[in-house]
């Protein structure tokens, strides 16, 4: 999958919500840390939309402990064949996180034709340094991804000014302010060059702060396109 258009993803813990994802999304995040037993989940998987795998460690804002089972779990979904991309985090990546370094996932991935992207999240703040997390992030992955949280509209113009910047640098980027005061980002990163946004098909199931419905940010980047 090369991203090089938008992706818009439904994010889930459970597989089984992918016939229902398929009007709207053109991929599926399966968040391997949020599912009670994921690797039998995804060795039945035989939907149509292609996957993308997340097993994110709870240093990260997920819920898994990091450890060599969390990377091999993920290692080894870059083996089926639905899985077109895999998330690690840019810090695993470059062995500046609490666990350990996952660079060799990135390489596994790869040689089974699994695109890399490199996420970085804020839960609290939009980072100062966003220009500088954004070409790191896309410069180690194949995909740079920066999810902040926003708390002002001067954050959510930060993050809409460095998706761009990157983007004109030729970086493959996506973007997203979490919260209540960056939810309209993600309707509007795309424009700037985002390349993926998330949404869970039901609001209920939400695997982030100020995601919209699937539904309702299909509509909505449809309509400012
Ligand atoms: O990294 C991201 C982005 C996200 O945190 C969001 O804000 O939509 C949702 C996560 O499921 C995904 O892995």
């Amino acid at each position: 999958m090369e991203f090089d258009d938008f992706v818009l993803t439904a994010a889930t813990d459970d597989l089984a919500a992918e016939p229902t994802a398929r009007e709207h999304a053109d991929a599926v995040e399966f968040r391997m840390d949020l599912a009670a037993d994921p690797r039998p989940a995804l060795a039945d998987y035989e939907g149509d939309l292609p996957l993308i795998v997340t097993n994110r460690p709870d240093w990260e804002g997920g819920a898994t402990a990091d450890g060599d089972d969390r990377l091999d779990a993920l290692a080894t979904a870059c083996e089926h064949p639905h899985v077109a991309a895999v998330d690690v985090e840019l810090r695993s990546l470059v062995g500046e996180s609490p666990g350990p370094a996952a660079g060799w996932v990135a390489d596994h991935a790869r040689e089974h034709g699994v695109t890399v992207i490199a996420s970085v999240h804020d839960f609290e703040t939009t980072p100062s340094e966003v220009d500088d997390l954004l070409s790191r992030a896309a410069t180690v992955g194949d995909v740079g991804k920066l999810a902040v949280t926003a708390e002002s509209r001067a954050d959510t113009l930060a993050l809409l000014s460095a998706t761009h910047r990157a983007t004109e640098a030729g970086h493959r980027v996506a973007t997203m302010a979490m919260g209540d005061a960056g939810r309209h980002t993600r309707a509007v990163t795309p424009l700037y060059g985002s390349k993926i946004g998330y949404a869970p098909v039901d609001p209920a199931d939400a695997t982030a702060p100020g995601q919209y419905d699937l539904a309702t940010l299909a509509e909505l980047v449809e309509t400012l396109r």
